[in-house]
């Protein structure tokens, strides 16, 4: 059997008396889009955190390609392939498209930061950053300053940045957020081929995206993931409904 990219196995984290993480496993197999789901405040970003290493669980086990990863830092993650987007825009505003493009890339490879001059002349993290531009479709805007675009193209961005790593996995944090719908849509295309190069862990408050791209969703209230399945499993679910949807459909 194939095993999973990423294997998170009974995670627990509090905060005082609040248990933000209880008792998560969710596992990511190759080629799949997994997608996290939950109200806010439920732990989506805490969850992400921890698998990231920003953030040690109290107790539970990260596995990534097989490897404990569980006391690892966030900087020895990303080398190991794990590639992640921000809710919060991690841009630099100021810098051009390439300049954002090869900063991902010299902080992927863990590399200490030069003149920012050498930076730019450096082969080794020009072409990855070039790549991943061609790849979002952002090549003609590589001498754009970053202000300058328009929101959607700075979501292109901040997977552009992830994709600098030749990531083994992502972790997709809102990528839609602030999309219209055109954007949306372009987005939700490309993390549909995407996932043939490395699976996605997606955490998405855009439930159209979420149900055409799903393979699986988990949905965590409270802490806790009250299902895992697929899109059909999840909308027919009495709990999630209950918990989850039917707030939406309340809205
Ligand atoms: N550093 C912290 N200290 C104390 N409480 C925290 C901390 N980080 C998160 N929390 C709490 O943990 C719970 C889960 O928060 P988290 O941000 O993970 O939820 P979320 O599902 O990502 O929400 P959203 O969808 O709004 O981003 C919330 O009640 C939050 O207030």
């Amino acid at each position: 059997m194939t095993e999973p990219v990423l294997r998170v196995q009974n995670i627990c984290k509090s905060f005082g008396a609040l248990k933000a993480s209880d008792d998560v496993s969710l596992d990511l197999y190759p080629g799949e889009i997994h997608a996290l789901i939950g109200p806010n405040g439920a732990g989506k970003s805490t969850l992400i955190k921890q698998i990231c290493g920003g953030l040690m669980p109290d107790s539970g086990r990260i596995e990534v390609l097989g490897r404990d990863v569980t006391t690892l830092d966030t900087v020895a993650r990303a080398r190991m392939g794990l590639g992640r987007t921000f809710q919060i825009s991690s841009l630099a505003m100021e810098f051009t498209v390439l300049q954002n493009a090869v900063l991902g890339a010299l902080g992927a490879r863990g590399k200490a930061f030069r003149f920012f001059g050498n930076v730019m002349k450096d082969e080794t993290l020009l072409a990855p950053a070039r790549r991943a531009l061609e790849r979002v479709g952002l090549e003609e805007d590589a001498s754009r300053r970053t202000a300058d675009l328009s929101h959607g193209q700075r979501r292109q961005l901040e997977v552009a940045v992830a994709l600098t790593l030749e990531p083994r996995l992502f972790l997709l944090d809102e990528p839609m957020a602030g999309l219209g719908g055109g954007g949306s849509k372009a987005l939700t295309a490309f993390l549909d081929e995407l996932r043939h190069e490395a699976p996605i862990l997606l955490v998405e408050h855009d439930m159209d995206a979420v149900f055409a791209l799903a393979d699986r969703i988990s949905v965590l209230v409270y802490g806790k993931v009250i299902a895992t399945g697929t899109a059909e499993d999840i909308r027919a679910n009495a709990e999630v409904r209950r918990a989850y949807l039917g707030e939406e459909d309340a809205a």
